[in-house]
């Protein structure tokens, strides 16, 4: 960074703790809940992950941008994040695949950012008082100016988000080889990565916006139906919560992954609620309960769903069970829907067995999807 590029930023927490540091990536000002992500490579992946809409994020790995950005990692069409936090910006990056600097990128897709600050010193806050709203500005540099406008932004819980990050229209991800299988994924705000990770495994993708009806879904006529990762808060997702209530009434198998946990849990009768801090990393232990295996996983939500770990539960499609938890806190981490006979119907999982840049110990859930729908379309051949 040039001495010239060396300009003024504060941030403000809604609480009134204030970081003065330097201007990183656009000038202006921004606002959003300020969360912390532990992962210590992925930033062109985090930036990109449209579940960050409305957050402002903080990378505790204090060096960030060592490879710059390239053409290839994107997980949606553009940044998401509302505000970009650290703490020792890379003046020179440096990789193969590098076409520009992080800087550069921050810069051209106007997302304002703060380097230069204690991000130790924010991240411990934020642990100790939960994530709570933020704003950072390179114009008003008075801590009590700034909080005012802090204190004049909606919280995340309530937040409905879902309208502003879907895809407008339809598209189809091609299975990769010989399709075996039709899947209908609803777009909450979904990854590049989630429908190439089921194209690898012979599964034709139809990415539906978050407002398609039952009988948009069914006129695929889907082999399984997909629920995506997404911002905001959970108990907003009526629509999709209803379709999905509609589709397990007519067996349809489904697997969820994050936000599509947490319509699941809904559709199920369970409650979701907001986490102090959240779970944002790539390095996050859960115990699978059925077979004792712990797989280290990524991760990025602020709710989760609110389930009795030891207990079975009793709900119209059939028997619902916590299938994975996570092992720093206990939240559920994974939920199963069995049948009488102990058939599995439908599973979905918080964290992100698609993870990239990983790990990829959870990718095998993507396998699991494929015999899920395998052995229901045996069942309904026979
Ligand atoms: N990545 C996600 O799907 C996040 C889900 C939800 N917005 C949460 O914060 O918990």
């Amino acid at each position: 960074m040039s001495q010239a590029a060396l300009k003024p930023a504060l941030l403000v927490l809604e609480d009134g703790r204030a970081f003065a540091g330097t201007s990183y990536g656009a000038t202006g000002e921004t606002f959003g809940e300020a969360v912390f992500t532990t992962g210590m490579t992925g930033y062109q992946e985090t930036l990109t992950d449209p579940s960050y809409h409305r957050q402002i994020v903080t990378q505790t790995a204090p060096h960030i941008g060592n490879t710059g950005v390239n053409d290839e990692d994107d997980e949606s069409q553009k940044i998401w994040v509302a505000g970009y936090v650290v703490r020792d910006p890379a003046r020179v990056p440096s990789n193969w695949r590098a076409k520009r600097s992080l800087d550069d990128q921050l810069k051209g897709q106007g997302i304002v950012g703060i380097s230069g600050i204690d991000t130790r010193a924010l991240t411990r806050h934020l642990r100790e008082r939960g994530a709570m709203r933020a704003g950072i500005s390179t114009e008003i540099l008075d801590a009590e100016q700034l909080l005012k406008k802090v204190l004049e932004q909606p919280p995340m819980a309530g937040a409905d988000l879902a309208a502003e990050v879907t895809a407008p229209e339809a598209y189809v991800v091609p299975a990769e080889g010989e399709r075996r299988f039709t899947v209908v994924a609803l777009d909450l705000g979904i990854k590049s990565m989630t429908p190439k990770r089921m194209s690898e495994r012979g599964i034709e993708v139809h990415v539906l916006p978050a407002t398609a009806t039952l009988e948009e879904v069914l006129a695929h006529n889907p082999d399984g139906i997909f629920m995506s990762n997404g911002p905001g808060d959970p108990e907003t997702t009526e629509h999709p919560t209803e379709l999905l209530k509609a589709l397990l009434a007519q067996n349809k198998p489904y697997f969820g992954i994050c936000f599509g946990n947490q319509v699941f849990g809904r559709a199920l009768g369970l409650g979701t609620f907001k986490l102090k801090y959240g779970h944002r990393g790539i390095n996050q232990p859960v115990l699978d309960r059925a077979t004792g295996k712990v797989e280290i996983t990524s991760q990025n939500h602020g709710f989760a769903v609110d389930a009795p770990i030891e207990e079975k539960v009793e709900t119209p499609y059939g028997t619902a069970e916590v299938s994975h938890v996570s092992l720093n806190d206990n939240v559920v981490e994974g939920l199963r829907l069995t049948g009488q006979d102990g058939r599995v119907l439908a599973f979905s999982v918080q964290y992100h067995p698609e993870a990239a840049a990983g790990p990829h110990d959870s990718a095998y859930l993507f396998d699991r999807f494929v015999d899920l729908m395998a052995a229901s379309s045996e069942r309904a051949g026979s």
